[in-house]
């Protein structure tokens, strides 16, 4: 299974709550803001403690309450890209992608720096500082840096939403073939609908 997960965390007055059993490659996180995606994607980076439940990602366990597993966000091998990118601003996009490539262990560095650049189409960007860049090739290099990064899994939190139409449909593409050539499962978060028919992704409705 590429997804099993269910979780619950207490969130102020709020209890935000996932269940997710998924083959699919891409699975989406759809509902309104504030329904608690964010918090989702979070629990399952580690970055937060569900107050109970499982996650299981490509068949590794990640966290189990029951069994005391938390499995420390280093030891999960995500490549999280945020919904506000957070690329070091003062180093070039050549450095942003070196920092993932370090973080990758050897034995899970699937593709080089040059690859990346060349499969995102950002190897005329490798001296630019990320204030230069548009939002697609933000976005862009961002996904980059989390793919060098050695991910077993990509955690995508709209990845369009600051997007003109073109743009959109560009990174679309690029989504679309990171699920279909390298084959890495992708939990994806959205509220628009068009996205999850262009990407023909599994929906699980969180809040609303
Ligand atoms: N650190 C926090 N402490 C307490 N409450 C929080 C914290 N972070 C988020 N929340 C609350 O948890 C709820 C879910 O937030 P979250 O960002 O996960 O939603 P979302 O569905 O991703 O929203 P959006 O689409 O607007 O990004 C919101 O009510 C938010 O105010």
């Amino acid at each position: 299974m590429s997804f099993d997960i269910d979780l619950t965390l207490r969130r102020g007055n709020r209890t935000i709550a996932a269940r997710i059993a998924s083959h699919a490659r891409l699975v989406a996180l759809f509902g309104p803001s504030g329904a608690g995606k964010t918090s989702v994607l979070d629990m399952v980076a580690g970055l937060v403690r569900p107050d109970a439940g499982r996650i299981a990602v490509g068949g590794a366990l990640l966290f189990d309450s029951a069994q005391a597993v938390n499995l420390p966000p280093e030891r999960r091998a995500c490549g999280y890209v945020f919904q506000d990118l957070r690329l070091f601003p003062h180093r070039s996009v050549a450095q942003n992608l070196r920092y993932g490539e370090r973080l990758a262990p050897p034995e899970r560095r699937f593709m080089g720096l040059d690859e990346v650049a060349g499969f995102l189409g950002i190897g005329h960007l490798l001296d630019r500082r990320p204030r230069s860049l548009s939002g697609g090739e933000a976005q862009r290099v961002a996904i980059g840096r989390a793919l060098l990064a050695g991910p077993r899994f990509l955690l995508l939190d709209e990845p369009v939403s600051s997007l003109d139409a073109a743009r959109r449909e560009e990174i679309l593409a690029v989504i679309a073939r990171i699920r279909d050539e390298l084959g890495l499962p992708i939990l994806y978060v959205t509220h628009d609908e068009r996205e999850l028919a262009r990407l023909g992704a599994e929906v699980v409705a969180i809040g609303g």
